[in-house]
């Protein structure tokens, strides 16, 4: 299995028993993240995670859950690849292109919806024809083939979110995070969201959710739940997940 530090092309339950996110084994050809023994703090701060063990790989919709201030975000950096974990070591197979979805959708407002995703396939160099074809096939998963020839100005909150989910995965990554994808969303558009998760799940992409919305966390295949992993339980955090 090869291993590496990444080469960032980007930077852009029904749940909870305790052992699901324990570490497993990942099949040798596929991309993997695993983390052994992952803690981490700020500086001379209060750990805000100790003693996590995980294998993230593709097929399942993993959702980091746990209180606000509990440290998800900061958990997504460490996966990425973007802040090295204080204590623990994380290892990365075959995982080159990340991809990160904010939880506020930035598009461009002038052009359309099926642009926003034919551009990563032309990237690619895939020709236009082929390029649109696909961006249909990729958006008709996140139920937008309706609005593909709207204007980003013109999409809903909603829309404006599974279209970046859509173009995303247009990009081919290896390792998709998704922070707090329903955050400031109502919440008949936030179970739009949650219903196409799964969805995601199912590419070639290692799928990482941060949340803190019990119906993303149900929508997930396994949760991680750093609640369960706060040394200091008079951390002042809030937890909202159930
Ligand atoms: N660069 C940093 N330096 C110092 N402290 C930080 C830094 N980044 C985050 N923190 C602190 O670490 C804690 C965890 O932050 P993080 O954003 O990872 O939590 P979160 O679980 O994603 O929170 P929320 O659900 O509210 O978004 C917070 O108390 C935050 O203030």
């Amino acid at each position: 299995m090869s291993t590496s530090i990444l080469p960032l092309e980007t930077v852009a339950d029904p749940v909870p028993t305790r052992p699901i996110d324990s570490a497993r084994p990942a099949a040798g050809g596929i991309p993997s993240v695993t983390g052994e023994h992952v803690g981490h703090r700020f500086a001379d701060g209060p750990w805000l995670f100790r003693d996590l063990d995980f294998t993230l790989t593709t097929g399942e919709a993993v959702g980091l859950c746990g209180p606000s201030g509990s440290g998800k975000s900061t958990l997504l950096s460490i996966i990425a690849g973007f802040e090295p974990p204080a204590e623990g070591t994380i290892r990365r197979s075959r995982v080159n292109r990340v991809r990160w979805v904010f939880q506020n959708p930035h598009g461009m407002p002038r052009r359309t919806a099926i642009d926003h995703v034919v551009q990563p396939l032309l990237g690619q160099g895939i020709d236009r024809t082929q390029a649109e074809d696909e961006a249909i096939a990729i958006m008709s998963t996140f139920h937008l083939t309706k609005v593909a020839a709207r204007e980003f100005r013109e999409l809903s909150g909603g829309e404006a979110q599974r279209l970046m989910l859509a173009r995303a995965i247009a990009s081919k990554p290896d390792l998709l995070l998704v922070d707090e994808p329903t955050a400031q969303l109502d919440q008949r558009t936030a179970n739009d969201i949650d219903s196409t998760l799964t969805g995601l799940a199912q590419g070639d992409a290692i799928v990482v959710i941060a949340t803190h919305d019990p119906n993303t966390r149900a929508a997930c295949t396994r949760v991680i739940d750093l609640a369960w992993h706060n040394p200091n339980p008079n951390i002042d955090t809030k937890d909202d997940t159930r």
